[in-house]
């Protein structure tokens, strides 16, 4: 693996029984670049990137995350990587400073390191006013923001984001983006799923999903010039939908 690739997928496969959920695909991700992982529901998002993350074993192919082998090394891939999904986030009943102290704790950062990271965190989302405030009593699109930053508390190379954004106004997500753009910038990889298309538009790169296999992937002008289209819903409406 070229020491500038974060992610690189060689004929991954899922079958669950007799049904390919994820059928060989192949790709690469380049270091700090932001990919869009697309498709509709059921098209085999969720599995492929549970394998990536090294929490479900693939049938066949092989890959590898931040330089450790979906295969044989999903504990050290585990440790290299921060996630975030929508069903999986923060503690409600816990306040936002005990959030971070919490997970802090679970990526083996020091005492100092949390708090290092709580004060940083603090300043840069500007949580003053709700550190102490329980995390069910903010607004989604904070705990969104706040959860990002939980997944990047240890400095992962590449962070998974499985629907970051889902549930709330274009506003809020255009600042949840502000934050993946930080990220990247700093040369953290970003693997993202989305069903909003706008969000499409943001990334480096975008594959396409159907049933199982990636359809098509390219920049999102590149993809827009190939399939005639004036926008990354119309790329996507007249691929993942037929
Ligand atoms: N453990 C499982 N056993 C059997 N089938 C499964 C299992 N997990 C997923 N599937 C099936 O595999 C297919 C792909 O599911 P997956 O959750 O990966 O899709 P997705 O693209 O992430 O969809 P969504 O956008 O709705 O999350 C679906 O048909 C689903 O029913």
């Amino acid at each position: 693996m070229k020491e500038e690739t974060a992610i690189h997928v060689e004929n991954l496969t899922k079958m669950f029984g007799d049904f390919t959920a994820v059928n060989a695909i192949s790709f690469d991700v380049k270091k700090g670049e932001i990919f869009g992982f697309l498709g509709a529901n059921g098209a085999g998002k969720t599995t492929a990137m549970k394998m990536l993350i090294g929490i479900l074993t693939p049938t066949s192919g092989n890959a590898d995350v931040a330089g450790f082998n979906v295969n044989t090394q999903p504990e050290s891939i585990k440790k290299s990587i921060g996630y975030m999904s929508q069903k999986f986030a923060l503690y409600d009943d816990l306040t936002v400073k005990e959030n971070i102290t919490f997970f802090g704790g679970i990526y083996g950062l020091t005492r100092k390191q949390i708090n290092e990271k709580r004060y940083q965190l603090v300043e840069e989302l500007e949580l003053q006013e709700i550190v102490n405030e329980l995390v069910s009593s903010l607004p989604l699109g904070w705990k969104q923001k706040i959860a990002f930053s939980v997944a990047l508390l240890h400095n992962p190379k590449i962070v998974f984001l499985d629907e970051p954004t889902g549930g709330v106004d274009p506003i809020t997500r255009r600042q949840f983006w502000e934050l993946i753009y930080k990220a990247a910038n700093k040369g953290t990889t970003i693997f993202v799923t989305t069903h909003y298309m706008d969000e499409a538009e943001y990334c480096d790169s975008v594959s396409i999903m159907v049933n199982g296999k990636i359809e098509a992937l390219d920049t999102p002008k590149k993809l827009k010039e190939q399939f005639n289209a004036e926008s990354m819903n119309d790329v996507f409406l007249k691929l993942a939908r037929g």
